[in-house]
């Protein structure tokens, strides 16, 4: 179980279903146990380590070499990558931008019988008038809004995505609708796949007529994603070559990145405007 293997320790309650708990350098984590799901979020990046539906079984895929270190992206789960995806845009900002490694706060749970929500936020001195904030909707499905305000007197642009690594076999996986074009990210050219998706050593791809829902099968289990508020869905696997360059991807055969991304034109807010990003996982 994920508290074991994490070494997290429960420091309170918060609510019937939400449990603040901590590693041993600190790092606070939210833990939901509720009937429709079991999930851990870092409050660093509000980000989604696991994800358990009941019934079901674990959705993400966490590396085994993560460190789970103050300033330093977990590898798995579902990382924000805002207010860049890559590195789009702003060179004085990180790659996938700063809220991946930000600490967020918590704002609200909601517990029901049916359903669990928490909420938290970023303001970062950053973005000064811009509020993210992610509401995570547990029923018997995953709902992640990623919703950005522009409280400020001036237009704010961004890219982003919710990053999401799902657990899967890739010698037996299949992704459906993604649609045949794709931007290859490793060659910088146009390709079409018709005969359908199909992995290749590294895949790197930005889809950009893909459905709003994608199928994700290996055989055994599948998994449906729907997407919204973006303008394409990444794709992407390290291979065998470039995973032993990274030193916190601990296996590169279990898992694909199927991600709610925005990366063709930034999505561009005038005052008091606001978007959402969002991803279900069924
Ligand atoms: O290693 P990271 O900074 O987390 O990025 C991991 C990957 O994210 C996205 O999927 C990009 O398309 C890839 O080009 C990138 O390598």
């Amino acid at each position: 179980m994920i508290l074991e293997k994490l070494k997290l320790k429960v420091v309170k309650q918060i609510d019937n279903a939400v449990f603040e708990v901590s590693n041993a350098e600190g790092m606070v984590f939210y833990w939901i146990d509720h009937p429709k799901a079991k999930a851990l979020i870092a409050q660093q990046g509000a980000h989604l380590v696991s994800y358990r539906p009941n019934p079901g079984e674990e959705t993400l895929w966490l590396s085994d070499d993560s460190l789970f270190t103050k300033g330093k992206a977990i590898r798995g789960g579902v990382p924000i990558c805002w207010p860049r995806f890559g590195n789009l845009g702003d060179d004085s900002l990180p790659k996938h931008g700063f809220a991946r490694t930000s600490l967020w706060s918590l704002d609200e749970t909601n517990t029901s019988e049916d359903s669990c929500s928490i909420r938290l936020s970023l303001n970062q001195s950053a973005t000064p008038g811009i509020a993210l904030t992610c509401l995570f909707t547990f029923t018997d499905n995953l709902c992640l809004d990623l919703i950005t305000e522009n409280n400020s007197d001036d237009n704010f642009e961004f890219t982003g995505a919710l990053h999401s690594y799902f657990i899967t076999d890739v010698k037996k996986l299949h992704i459906g609708s993604l649609g045949a074009q794709y931007f290859d990210a490793l060659t910088q050219k146009v390709a079409v796949e018709s005969a359908g998706f199909k992995l290749s050593e590294e895949t790197d791809r930005i889809y950009l007529q893909s459905a709003d829902s994608n199928l994700i099968s290996n055989g055994e289990r599948s998994l449906t994603i729907h997407h919204s508020g973006n303008d394409s869905v990444v794709v992407w696997n390290p291979g065998e070559q470039l995973a032993n360059q990274i030193d916190d991807v601990s296996d590169y055969r279990q898992f694909i990145c199927v991600e709610t991304a925005i990366t063709q034109s930034p999505v561009c807010l005038a005052p008091k405007q606001s978007h959402c990003l969002q991803q279900i996982i069924s």
